[in-house]
C-alpha cells in the first residue's frame, strides 16, 4: 500500500497547517550567529543555544498561528483549507494557542537574558516581533503591500543572527553581521516563493505581494538572481577574508538552487506546479545555511 492511500486527507491538512520542515527557519539563525561566536571566542554554550532554538520555534509558531488568525479576517484564506481557523473552526481558541506560544518563547528569551544579566538579546527579539505583528497585523498589514520580504530579511538575517551573536559572546561582530546576510537571503526567498500559487487569491483580497506587483515571468527571472547571490556574495566574503574557507561547503547546496530555479521558471504560472517551490526553497535554505554554520565550526 503506498503512503497516499494510508494518509487521510485530515491529517494531510494539518501537516499542511503545521509545516513542520519550515521550522528550520527559525533554527537556521541561531545555529549561524551561534557558529560565528564560536569561530570567533571559542565560546558555546549549549544550554543557551538550546533555549534559544527552542523559543525561536516557539516565536515562529505565533507568527504562523495568528498569520492564520489575522488572514481569516480579510477573507484571503477563504480557499486555504488547512489554515487552522478554517480546520477548527475555533478562531478564538487558535488566537490563544499563538499567545501561548509567543509567551512560552519570549519566557525562554527573557531566560537567556537573566543568564547573561542583560536585557539586550529580550530588545532584539521583541523588535523580531514587532516586525512579524505588522508584517500580518492590524491596522499595518505590510505584507499585503508587498513589504513582507524586506521585513523577513531583516527579521531572520541581521537581527535573529546577531541576537544569537550576542547570547553567546554578549558582544557584537561585523562577521556576524555579515554571515546573517547569507541566512536572510534564502529566508526571504521561501517568503518570495510562497506567492507564486496565491496569486489569484491575493489580489482578490487587495494583497499586493512582490510576486503580484512584477507579475508571475518578472518574479521569476528575480528569483534567479537573488537564488544565485548567496553563492557569489560568501565567496567574495571568503576572499576578504570575512569568512573561513569552509564556509563554500554552503556551495553544495548549489543543486536545490538550480531545481528551485528551474521548478519556478517552468510553471510560474501554473499553482497547482508552482506551489510546492517554497518547500524546494525551505530545502535549499536548509543545506546552505547548515553547511554554512559548519564552515565557521570546523
Ligand atoms: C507567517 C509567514 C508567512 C506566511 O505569509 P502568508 O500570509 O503569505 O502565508 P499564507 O498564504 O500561508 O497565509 C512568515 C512571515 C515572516 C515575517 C515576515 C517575519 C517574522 C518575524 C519572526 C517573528 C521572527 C522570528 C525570529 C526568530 C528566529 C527569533
Ligand atoms: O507558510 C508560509 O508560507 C511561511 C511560513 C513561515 O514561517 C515563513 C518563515 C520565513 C519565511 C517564509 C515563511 C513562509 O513562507
Amino acid at each position: 500500500m503506498t503512503t497516499k492511500q494510508v494518509s487521510h486527507p485530515k491529517t494531510k491538512l494539518w501537516m499542511a497547517a503545521i509545516k513542520p520542515p519550515m521550522y528550520s527557519v527559525a533554527i537556521m539563525p541561531i545555529w549561524v550567529g551561534t557558529a560565528v561566536a564560536f569561530a570567533e571566542t571559542k565560546i558555546f554554550n549549549l544550554v543557551v543555544f538550546s533555549t534559544f532554538v527552542a523559543a525561536a520555534i516557539l516565536i515562529l509558531a505565533w507568527e504562523n498561528i495568528s498569520n492564520d488568525v489575522f488572514d481569516s479576517e480579510t477573507g484571503i484564506d477563504q480557499n486555504k483549507h488547512h489554515s487552522l481557523v478554517n480546520l477548527t473552526g475555533n478562531k478564538r481558541l487558535i488566537f490563544w494557542l499563538g499567545n501561548l506560544s509567543l509567551i512560552s518563547g519570549l519566557l525562554g528569551i527573557i531566560a537567556i537574558a537573566t543568564w547573561q544579566k542583560d536585557p539586550t538579546v529580550i530588545w532584539i527579539i521583541l523588535l523580531c516581533c514587532g516586525l512579524g505583528y505588522v508584517y500580518q497585523g492590524p491596522p499595518f498589514r505590510l505584507g499585503y503591500q508587498g513589504l513582507g520580504e524586506i521585513i523577513c530579511f531583516f527579521a531572520f538575517g541581521p537581527l535573529a543572527v546577531t541576537a544569537a551573536y550576542y547570547s553567546q559572546t554578549s558582544t557584537w561582530s561585523m562577521t556576524s553581521l555579515a554571515a546573517s546576510i547569507i541566512v536572510g537571503i534564502p529566508t526571504t526567498l521561501i517568503l518570495f516563493c510562497s506567492h507564486f500559487h496565491q496569486v489569484k487569491d491575493d489580489i482578490a483580497a487587495g494583497k499586493r505581494s512582490p510576486v503580484v506587483r512584477l507579475g508571475t515571468v518578472k518574479a521569476a527571472q528575480l528569483l534567479y538572481w537573488f537564488t544565485g547571490s548567496i553563492y557569489p556574495f560568501t565567496l567574495l566574503f571568503v576572499l576578504l577574508g570575512v569568512f573561513p574557507s569552509w564556509t563554500l561547503l554552503s556551495w553544495l547546496s548549489l543543486p536545490y538552487a538550480v531545481k528551485l530555479c528551474r521548478h519556478v521558471q517552468q510553471n510560474h504560472y501554473l499553482p497547482e506546479k508552482v506551489s510546492n517551490c517554497k518547500f524546494i526553497a525551505v530545502k535549499m535554505h536548509f543545506w546552505s545555511c547548515l553547511l554554512f554554520g559548519l564552515g565557521f565550526m570546523i
